[in-house]
């Protein structure tokens, strides 16, 4: 379970401080998927960097705790798991050189049992041909799946993704989105995923959070029974979608102090 508490974060330029995540505290339990909705501009990504330890907070904490074990995240003594928009595989590696580097970076043993794990995960995704290509040599559904990929292999105790299907058309995005659960459904990484689309959110998140525009305040949140499936009752999918798209109007802007 990841535990964030009382978090703020300010980002501060030579002329002003722009408080973007007000004393957010949210619970995240092990293996649910958490879908975080909020309007452009309100935090989601500064706190999935916060989460990825590459935007330090001002004030609060955020845990992992396992088994009764509660220990601050850290990306040394946790696998974090990143899906980025922008695919986040190094230009100059090959896609399996991508995989084998966080990997190593960690000091992981590669043995059988990881090859055995690249390769299913690899068959899953139907990218076992491109390993050798570089990323610029693939298109854009297939980054993302080479992506997707990536993050599983290091089988993630958090499984962060901001936005990893928006840059895909439509037939693509559906392909990626149901590629993607097929494989989580393998693993159920605790998973953390923002995104602007209602529908992506309802498909992909067991539970959903509408966040305010000044991030801290949650302004909604439904669990969802049907995810991963398809919603039996086209008049409920509507209504709550609705519902969704009304919180979703933004309120003030963020704080300038
Ligand atoms: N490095 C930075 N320096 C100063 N302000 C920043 C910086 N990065 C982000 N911001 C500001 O922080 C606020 C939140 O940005 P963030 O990218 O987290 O929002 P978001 O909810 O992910 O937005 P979107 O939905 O449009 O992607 C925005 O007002 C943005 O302008």
């Amino acid at each position: 379970m990841v535990l964030v508490e009382n978090v703020s974060i300010t980002y501060k330029s030579i002329n002003e401080k722009t408080q973007v995540i007000n004393n957010l505290s949210l619970k995240i339990e092990k293996g649910e998927t958490l879908v975080i909705l909020g309007p452009s501009g309100c935090g989601k990504s500064t706190l999935i960097n916060a989460l990825a330890k590459t935007k330090t907070i001002e004030s609060g904490r955020i845990d992992y705790i396992q088994d009764g074990d509660r220990k601050a995240l850290s990306s040394k003594v946790h696998k974090i798991g990143i899906i980025p928009q922008n695919c986040g595989l190094l230009p100059w590696k090959t896609v399996m050189e991508n995989y084998l580097l966080p990997l190593k970076i960690r000091h992981e043993e590669i043995n059988n049992e990881t090859n055995k794990r690249i390769e299913e995960i690899c068959k899953s995704l139907d990218i076992i041909p491109l390993l050798h290509r570089y990323p610029r040599e693939l298109s854009g559904g297939q980054v993302q799946r080479a992506a997707i990929a990536r993050a599983f292999i290091l089988e993630p105790d958090l499984l962060l993704m901001d936005e990893p299907f928006s840059s895909l058309d439509e037939i693509t995005r559906e392909e990626a989105q149901s590629l993607f659960l097929k494989i989580w459904e393998n693993y159920k990484p605790t998973t953390i995923l923002v995104t602007h689309s209602i529908d992506e959110a309802l498909y992909l998140g067991s539970r959903i959070l509408v966040m305010g525009t000044n991030m801290g305040n949650i302004k909604y949140q439904i669990k969802n029974p049907y995810f991963g499936k398809l919603f039996p009752d086209e008049v409920e999918y509507l209504s709550i979608k609705r519902t969704l798209r009304d919180k979703l109007k933004p309120d003030v802007k963020n704080k300038v102090i």
